[in-house]
């Protein structure tokens, strides 16, 4: 089936339907990483938005039972050069039109993706729609100029009702923005014991469940758009120990008064190379972020900045110079990409162990 994508600015790319047979419309980044399709089609904070991967295969080990990052994918639709309709590989169940088909998603292949990269590059991310052929492509990019996508995006992915991963360690409150599997399995994999809990459960009741720790999941959207939870941070710091992830991270510096900006065409990809300025290491890490703590901002915070970004020298990371809390903007989970920054899980349980201390 013939489908073409249309940008707000008004570009036509034509290419071949796949997955559902329906008009999809979202906001349009780009992601550099090699595999990890399956991962980011399944990330709750890529909600709202259209993917397009640079790399020009895809598909190509289909679906498993053992990667996704959530159970229903948020993502709106998924651009790529070529389709792999024939996977390959020990795992695979499905293939990745199959699940598209089953998630009632669409995608759309046969695109000059490097193109289309370009463009983002230089412009900024845009709004863009994947269309049926006939589509009446300066009506849709009109429609596009005049839609604002929702601000309710991390009430969309959040659990509603608490729910526990139970273990014999320490007792971590996850505050699920749209989390990933992967940081749950990550604390499990060190005993915790997990309650997850929704994006506007209080302080109050945080602390009425007792925890050594709280983990600030990801999320989509923009932190602004997340009033509640700066309330919620200023209650618990300096009580229990708290690390942050991505929109976590974000929330974070919100929270002790630095402001977030929204970058040009954002952080997507599983090679991304960070600096950590204490240690003067650099790690390759998995990253997806459209927002970056301003750093001109940290100015008369308590916040230190702890990492910057190699690409662009935005920021990575932050410690609290009173309170045990830390946090990065990356996804030392790693699910995909690189494990390199994967010890941050470790710092966690030690900032946990010094605490009851
Ligand atoms: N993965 C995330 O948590 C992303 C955070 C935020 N939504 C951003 O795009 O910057």
């Amino acid at each position: 089936m013939k489908k073409k994508l249309i940008l707000e600015s008004g570009e036509v790319f034509h290419g071949e339907g796949f997955g559902a047979e329906l008009e999809t419309a979202g906001e349009v980044v780009f992601n550099t990483g090699m595999t990890g399709y399956q991962e980011l089609i399944s990330d709750p904070s890529y909600c709202g938005q259209i993917v397009c991967m640079t790399y020009p295969l895809i598909g190509n080990y289909g679906i498993n039972r053992d990667d996704y990052e959530s159970i229903e994918p948020a993502i709106k639709g998924l651009i790529v050069k070529e389709l792999c309709d024939l996977p390959s590989n020990f795992r695979t169940q499905i293939t990745l039109d199959e699940l598209f088909k089953k998630k009632n998603l669409s995608g759309i292949s046969g695109i000059d993706t490097r193109r289309l990269t370009r463009i983002l590059r230089n412009s900024g991310v845009v709004k863009g729609k994947i269309v049926n052929a006939d589509a009446d492509e300066a009506a849709v990019a009109s429609e596009l100029k005049s839609t604002n996508f929702p601000t309710n995006q991390v009430e969309e992915v959040s659990t509603k009702t608490p729910y526990a991963n139970p273990n014999r360690g320490f007792k971590v409150v996850l505050v699920d923005f749209g989390a990933k599997l992967g940081i749950i399995r990550e604390l499990s994999q060190r005993n915790c014991d997990i309650i997850v809990v929704s994006q506007d459960t209080t302080a109050e009741e945080i602390l009425l469940m007792n925890p050594d720790g709280i983990m600030l999941s990801n999320g989509p959207g923009d932190p602004e758009d997340v009033p509640h939870a700066l309330d919620m941070i200023r209650g618990l710091l300096g009580k229990v120990p708290i690390f942050g992830i991505c929109l976590g991270h974000q929330l974070i510096g919100l929270a002790c008064g630095a402001k977030t900006f929204k970058l040009k065409f954002g952080h997507r990809g599983g090679n991304h190379p960070v600096l950590d300025l204490e240690k003067n290491t650099v790690a390759i890490t998995s990253q997806n972020h459209g927002y970056a703590v301003d750093q001109e901002s940290l100015k008369g915070t308590d916040l230190i900045e702890t990492h910057i970004a190699l690409n662009d020298r935005t920021n990575e990371g932050l410690k609290h110079k009173i309170h045990p809390c830390f946090s990065v903007q990356y996804h030392p989970e790693a699910s995909p990409g690189p494990e390199d920054a994967n010890y941050l899980f470790d710092e966690f349980i030690q900032m946990m162990e010094d605490f009851k201390k």
